[in-house]
């Protein structure tokens, strides 16, 4: 029996999504009358080491995934689950995506102290988040917030405010779940406050385009309506050429609403997209319909490089 060597970054939220996909695909792998062994292999990311630093400040796109990358290639590894936001738009030579399973809750969330929504936070209350995303949107919402850079892995963050450091913190509803730590959640902030980050909520699994065998059961685990919405996503960010540390957000569903769909390749897209400054003063937002996704994430980069989008990615790439 083949034992499938499974790379893993080694934060908690890392191994667990990791545990979580080879459960499905073991489970999915017996329906078909298959049977595979599998095994994490923990691989430490130059992201991981620099946790502690900006990492806007550091640059660099695929910070958390290059290693993993470099392993599989080297045939140490034969897959790897990447947090799609996490995931640069191309991928080497001799890597491809092999299946992008079904998105979980794409909404960011607010962890308070007092156990406060948002609307409710007291006036000029601190809260913590990493992201130029969050808090674009943030400031535009509640300008009397105070924005607090935090960083570090999700348990760490949380700590943080429970220190006393903030008095509340924003993350991914996604993560949370995966964690089992969704009763932590005081509040979920609606997509129409807080568009979500490009792949938000969906993983993307990446292995080697000559696996032929692996590449047929990873076929399986393959949503095709996520994979579409998050592909409109991921060619939006890249028209604009986003990384994982602008200020950048994109959303797209179904257009009747539905999750998953099995002739999801037919069905209409919506996506919106939008850029904002860092301190809330500008946020621009622009949507669009269509059946092609690479087709509707360049449209509406398009629209919002029409509003003056290059101009804010410019102030803040510096
Ligand atoms: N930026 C880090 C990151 N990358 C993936 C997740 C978990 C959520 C997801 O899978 O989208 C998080 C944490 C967060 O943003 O709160």
């Amino acid at each position: 029996m083949r034992t499938i060597v499974v790379g893993s970054r080694q934060s908690v939220l890392a191994l667990t999504q990791t545990g979580q996909v080879i459960d499905d695909l073991k489970r999915l792998a017996k329906e078909h009358g298959l049977e595979y062994d599998f095994t994490i292999k923990k691989i430490v990311t130059k992201g991981d080491r620099i946790l502690d630093v900006t990492l806007s400040k550091v640059g660099g796109k695929g910070l958390f995934v290059k290693e993993i990358e470099q392993a599989m290639l080297d045939g140490e590894i034969d897959m790897a689950v990447h947090s799609m936001k996490d995931m640069p738009s191309v991928l080497p030579e001799g890597l491809v995506s092999g299946a992008v399973p079904a998105r979980k809750d794409p909404r960011d969330c607010l962890i308070s102290k007092e156990g406060t929504t948002l609307d409710d936070l007291p006036q000029g209350a601190k809260v913590g988040t990493s992201s130029l995303r969050r808090s674009s949107q943030l400031k535009a919402y509640r300008p009397d917030l105070q924005i607090h850079w935090i960083r570090g892995n999700i348990d760490s963050r949380i700590r943080k405010m429970e220190d006393g450091e903030f008095q509340a913190i924003i993350l991914a509803t996604a993560g949370l779940q995966r964690m089992g730590w969704e009763d932590r959640i005081t509040s979920y902030l609606p997509v129409e406050i807080s568009l979500p980050a490009v792949g938000q909520g969906a993983l993307g699994i990446e292995c080697r385009e000559s696996d032929a065998e692996l590449l047929h059961l990873l076929s399986l685990y393959n949503d095709e309506v996520t994979a579409r919405t998050v592909a409109a996503e991921r060619k939006f960010l890249s028209e604009l050429n986003g990384g994982c540390q602008v200020p950048i957000g994109a959303y797209a569903v179904l257009k009747n609403g539905e999750a998953s769909d099995s002739r999801g390749a037919q069905k209409v897209i919506q996506l919106t997209g939008m850029v904002g400054s860092p301190d809330g003063e500008i946020v621009l937002k622009e949507s669009a319909e269509g059946t092609d996704p690479e087709s509707l994430g360049a449209e509406v980069a398009a629209k919002l490089r029409a509003k003056g989008a290059e101009k804010i990615l410019a102030q803040v790439r510096g």
